[in-house]
Order: C-alpha cells, then sequence, then structure tokens
C-alpha cells in the first residue's frame, strides 16, 4: 500500500513540520480521552489520526469534513477552549502509537489529497490488471461485472463495454460461472483445473470480496494452461520413450545400469550396493535376506545384470511360496509330453530350463514345504534333474539367487527348514535394510512413485507439499518401500486438482480415513487389491456420479454437462462407455 501511494505519503510527512506552527495549547492538554475520535485502519500504516476541529479564520463547513468525528472541540488561536464558533476551519491531528502529536492536515486539503491519493491507486490497479495475460473478473453483489480485463476479453471473446455492468449469468451459463458460486458461499478456490471448452483448460483462483464483514462481491482469475497440458503431454510421452530406450538399452547393454531402477542414496543403501556389486563379480550363489517390501528382488535382478552383462540371459523368478504342491515339480523341472492327464500335448519347460545360461530367482524360500525342500536340496546337491515323466537327465545351467523375509536360522530350529538345504542356499547372505534404518531415502523413492504413478494414471502433479512429505518421513513402514509405493499410488489416484490430499495418506494398520475411497466390495475382498483394480473403482466412481447428476437435472443432458464442468460431447461420450440409458 505504502508504495501505491508514494504522494499520499509524503503529503502525510510533510504534514508533520508542520507541528511546529501549532498553537502549543492544543498538544495533549486539550485532548481528552473522550473528545477523541480515534480513526484505525484507514491505511496510514503505523498511524492512528484523530480528529478535532480547531478555530481559525477558515471556510470549510462541519458537515463537510473527511471523516465525521464524535466529539470536537473547539480552540481559539493561543488553544483555548471556546463555544462553536461561526467559521473555522477543521484539522485533522496525525498521532503515533504511543499517542504523541505528530502534526496535523487541514480537511479541505486532505480532500485533494486523498482523490489524487485514489486516482494514483487507481491508475496502477488498472495497469497491473492490464499487464497480466490472465483472465481477470470480478461481480458486484448484484452479479454484475465490475472488473473485466483484456485478458477476459481475450479468453472469452467478449468485449469490456458489452459486459461491464451487465449481470454476468447474461454472458454464461450460472452453473459455469464460480464467482456466482463463491459470491454466495464465500468458498475460495485455489488453482482448480476446469475445461470450459472442448479446446481450453484453465486454471481457476476464486475469493469473495469482503467489506465491512459482508461479502460484496466476487474476484476469478483464468489462466489459459492449455499450452502447457499439450507440453506435459509431449514430455510424458518423451518420458515413455526414454523409459523403453532405457529398457532396451539395459538389455543390450545391461552392464551401464544394472541399478538404475534402485532408488536412494542413504549410506545404508550405498552400502549393500557396494556388497551387491562385488558379489556380481563372482558366479556364487546368493541368499538375500529382508523384511517384506524392501526391494528383495530389484537386488536380485542387478546381480544378475551385472553377472550377465555380455549377453541377454534370462532372469526367472519363482515364488516358491505361490506354487501348489502338486504342481512343484512340473513347475521347476517343466515336463515331457503325455506325463499326466491334463498335460499339455507339446510338454512343457520348467522355470530351470527357462533360466538356462541366466538367473533362477527363487522368492519366499522359507515358505517352502518340507517335501519340496527334499526336491529342491537334491537338484542343488547333484546339478541335475528329470522333467515329469522324462527319462533324460537335465543339467543345472543357471545361477540361483534365493530370497526370504523369515528368519532361516529360526525355521531350522524350529524344524520347517532343513539344515542341509540352508547351507546350500547360504554362501553368501546379503541382508537388504528396512526402510526405517534408511530413512533418507523415503524422500527420493516417494519422487520416483509420484512420477511414476502421475505417469500411468496421466496426473500433473510436480510436488509432494511438506506436511505430506513429514507425515511419510515420520512413519515406520513395516511394509518397507512396497508399503511406500502403495501409499503414494493411493495419493495420485485420489489427488484432486493435480494436489497431493494429506487425508488420503493412510497406514497399514490403520482403517480408511474416507470410507467413500474404498469401495464396499474391495472391502468385503480378502484381497481387496486383487478384486477391483484402481481404475475401475474410478470407473465405478464416475458412472454413478454421472447417474446420480443425470437423474438429479432430469435426464438433461445441458444441465448435466453443466454441473459436472464437462462438455455435452464428453457427457455423450461417458453414457456411450458406461451404457447410461437416456
Ligand atoms: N530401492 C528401490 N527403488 C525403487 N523401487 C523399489 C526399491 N525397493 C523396492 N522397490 C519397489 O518396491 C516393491 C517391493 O519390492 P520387492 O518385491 O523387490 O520386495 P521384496 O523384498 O522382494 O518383498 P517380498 O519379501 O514381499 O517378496 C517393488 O514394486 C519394487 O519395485
Amino acid at each position: 500500500m505504502d508504495h501505491l501511494l508514494p504522494n499520499f505519503k509524503e503529503y502525510l510527512q510533510q504534514s508533520y513540520t508542520i507541528l511546529q506552527k501549532m498553537p502549543a495549547k492544543i498538544k495533549r492538554s486539550h485532548l481528552k480521552k473522550d473528545m477523541l475520535f480515534v480513526e484505525k485502519e484507514r491505511g496510514y500504516v503505523g498511524l492512528e489520526s484523530i480528529y478535532v476541529s480547531a478555530f481559525t479564520n477558515a471556510d470549510v463547513p462541519p458537515d463537510h469534513i473527511a471523516w465525521k468525528s464524535t466529539a470536537c472541540v473547539y480552540i481559539n488561536e493561543s488553544g483555548d477552549s471556546i463555544e462553536r464558533p461561526k467559521t473555522y476551519t477543521e484539522f485533522l491531528l496525525i498521532f503515533n502509537q504511543k499517542q504523541e502529536l505528530l502534526g496535523y492536515i487541514k480537511t479541505a486539503e486532505l480532500y485533494a489529497a486523498s482523490a489524487h491519493a485514489f486516482d494514483t491507486l487507481k491508475a496502477y490497479f488498472e495497469t497491473a490488471l492490464d499487464t497480466t495475460n490472465s483472465s481477470i473478473t470480478a461481480i458486484d453483489s448484484n452479479q454484475c461485472t465490475m472488473i473485466w480485463t483484456s485478458g477476459a476479453e481475450q479468453l472469452f471473446s467478449i468485449k469490456k463495454e458489452e459486459i461491464m455492468g451487465k449481470d454476468m449469468s447474461e454472458f454464461f451459463p450460472k452453473a459455469m460461472l464460480l464467482n456466482l458460486n463463491t459470491l454466495q458461499t464465500g468458498e475460495i478456490v485455489q488453482n482448480k483445473q476446469h475445461e470450459p471448452r472442448e479446446d481450453l483448460i484453465v486454471l481457476i483462483n476464486a475469493r469473495p470480496v469482503r467489506f465491512d464483514g459482508n461479502i460484496i462481491g466476487a474476484v476469478v482469475s483464468e489462466t489459459d494452461i492449455t499450452r502447457q497440458v499439450q507440453l506435459r503431454k509431449e514430455l510424458s510421452s518423451a518420458n515413455e520413450t526414454i523409459v523403453h530406450l532405457e529398457r532396451k538399452m539395459s538389455v543390450i547393454r545391461p552392464e551401464l545400469h544394472p541399478f538404475h531402477s534402485i532408488k536412494g542414496s542413504s549410506p545404508a543403501l550405498k552400502m549393500t550396493l557396494d556388497r551387491i556389486k562385488q558379489i556380481g563379480q563372482v558366479p556364487a550363489r546368493v541368499l538375500l535376506l529382508g523384511e517384506s517390501g524392501v526391494g528383495k528382488e530389484l537386488f536380485a535382478s542387478a546381480i544378475h545384470q551385472i553377472r550377465h552383462r555380455e549377453t541377454q540371459a534370462p532372469f526367472i523368478a519363482v515364488n516358491c511360496g505361490a506354487i501348489p504342491p502338486t504342481l512343484f515339480e512340473s513347475e521347476l523341472f517343466g515336463y515331457e509330453k503325455g506325463a499326466f492327464s491334463g498335460a499339455s500335448s507339446q510338454g512343457k519347460k520348467g522355470k530351470f530350463e527357462l533360466a538356462k545360461h541366466g538367473t533362477l530367482f527363487l522368492d519366499e524360500v522359507g515358505e517352502l514345504p518340507l517335501d519340496m525342500q527334499v526336491k529342491l536340496l537334491r537338484v542343488l546337491q547333484e546339478g541335475t534333474y528329470f522333467p515329469v515323466g522324462g527319462t533324460k537327465e537335465k543339467k543345472v545351467d543357471c545361477q540361483i539367487i534365493a530370497a526370504t523375509n523369515k528368519d532361516l536360522n529360526e525355521l531350522v530350529r524350529k524344524g520347517t527348514f532343513r539344515e542341509d538345504l540352508y547351507f546350500r542356499l547360504h554362501i553368501i547372505s546379503i541382508t537388504i535394510p528396512p526402510l526405517r534404518e534408511r530413512a533418507e531415502d523415503i524422500v527420493e523413492l516417494s519422487h520416483h512413485f509420484l512420477f511414476q504413478f502421475c505417469h500411468t494414471y496421466n496426473k500433473s502433479i510436480d510436488a509432494i507439499p511438506k506436511s505430506i512429505m513429514l507425515k511419510l518421513l515420520d512413519y515406520s513402514w513395516p511394509g518397507n518401500v512396497r508399503e511406500l509405493k502403495n501409499t503414494v499410488e493411493r495419493l495420485v489416484v485420489f489427488s484432486e486438482n493435480d494436489q497431493l490430499r494429506i487425508e488420503d495418506i493412510f497406514f497399514s494398520g490403520q482403517s480408511s480415513p474416507d470410507p467413500h475411497h474404498v469401495d464396499p466390495e474391495v472391502k468385503k475382498s480378502p484381497h481387496p487389491q486383487r478384486t477391483l483394480s484402481l481404475k475401475q473403482a474410478l470407473e465405478r466412481e464416475e458412472k454413478r456420479l454421472i447417474e446420480q447428476t443425470l437423474q438429479s437435472c432430469h435426464g438433461k443432458k445441458d444441465e448435466t454437462a453443466d454441473l459436472l464442468c464437462i462438455s455435452r460431447a464428453t457427457l455423450y461420450n461417458k453414457l456411450n462407455k458406461y451404457g447410461i440409458s437416456e
């Protein structure tokens, strides 16, 4: 404000010097508390102004004073209190916050100065509005247009002179007028993405104009971000190409990127990666230990990539806990044609065969039932096996990396894991540290997943708000990186207007903060994540919303599209897609 009113401020400052000429008695002694009229919040920063009428030979009638006083004191030139004289000049006295008199202003001069200050401010205000490319519009309490910038003229192709002073709802459907809603509800809108036309995407901010405790209008600014959205799409497709090329590259030259998918730079992770690099140099059998979700499969794949840098050798992962006992042998060793009823007539290669010249990754090895442990042990000892129904012995020609989140020592002690198999697998072991022991990685990992899921769900979220990041950093992550990944995915899916929302964070062991976010059918399922994908859940919600809105609009498509802030064409597409009858 100070900067916008340079002349007025200067004027006020000049007025202080006049103080010397004031009658001495006007200072403090005449200004009893009940006579003072303190004008606060008039915009004189740091000053309180006190009005008093003082006698001189003057010409300003009392009715025309700038600010009405509740009490006046009339004094003569000597500063003595007198009855109201016929003519007098009015002054506004200026005090600082310590109630020390600083100066005075003749109210007549103040008029001119205020008008000048107002014009100055108006000139700045109008220039500022015309300088921005955004559209800025405002309505008063009667919905009449008060502000319509050149940005608005361009965006909506309506000239200022056509719309100024007119009811804005004559020009736009009411449902599309965000300022009307803000005028009525006082709602503040921040960075909301909106698509008023098929070819136009804008970012909207809206605020009510408050004065004397009432809402007297609303201001809306709209920035055309169509180009940015287009660029983001182009960037996203460029990223896709990069990811694709990276993948190709890692096949052709795996040694260039063995760790590219392992994110994080904590000392604990670096130490683990250093050990992985060492192990990658030798073909020894490896046992990866660590809690569930720490990334054991990623590390196994990195070891494989280092070891097979020159070739495109296969990396075959087997989840030992998920193979039904009856299929264990046929899955691992394969079978010959006609080996058993129901078997493919062609026969089938087992995982050992598929991993030939590469790596067989035995995940969850601690879950293997004892009888299968015996079969696995025999293969590891002898280095050969027979496919089911086959008579020709096959040689194990792959490297083995096993992993478990169980304490194998403890299982051996309990007798549920064979000691001899344990020693066969446990040549070299590495323990991947849990995420809580490398909290430094949370920031990098969460941004990595944010980027990944924005790409998957076509969202444009640049950052994780500080409040959310603090929550992520504060949590102990029993489900490790997998849980963090799921948490970020959830935040991205339920983000609104490309903003992550703190209320969408919920950690394992907590129930969802908002029951609407979890589909009841998903809740019923013992494996919720497998029953309904997030995409399906979102589509279901979209369908429900369209049906509901259509019903409340008595089937009127125009109104429905307006209420949902989508075009009629988009609405028809969606009605078609979801088979909603019209
Ligand atoms: N450092 C990391 N950088 C990027 N992604 C990671 C990292 N660590 C783990 N992940 C991701 O977290 C998820 C879980 O990892 P992974 O399946 O390798 O864990 P795990 O230790 O094998 O778990 P389990 O013991 O339950 O099989 C995967 O989606 C993986 O890509």
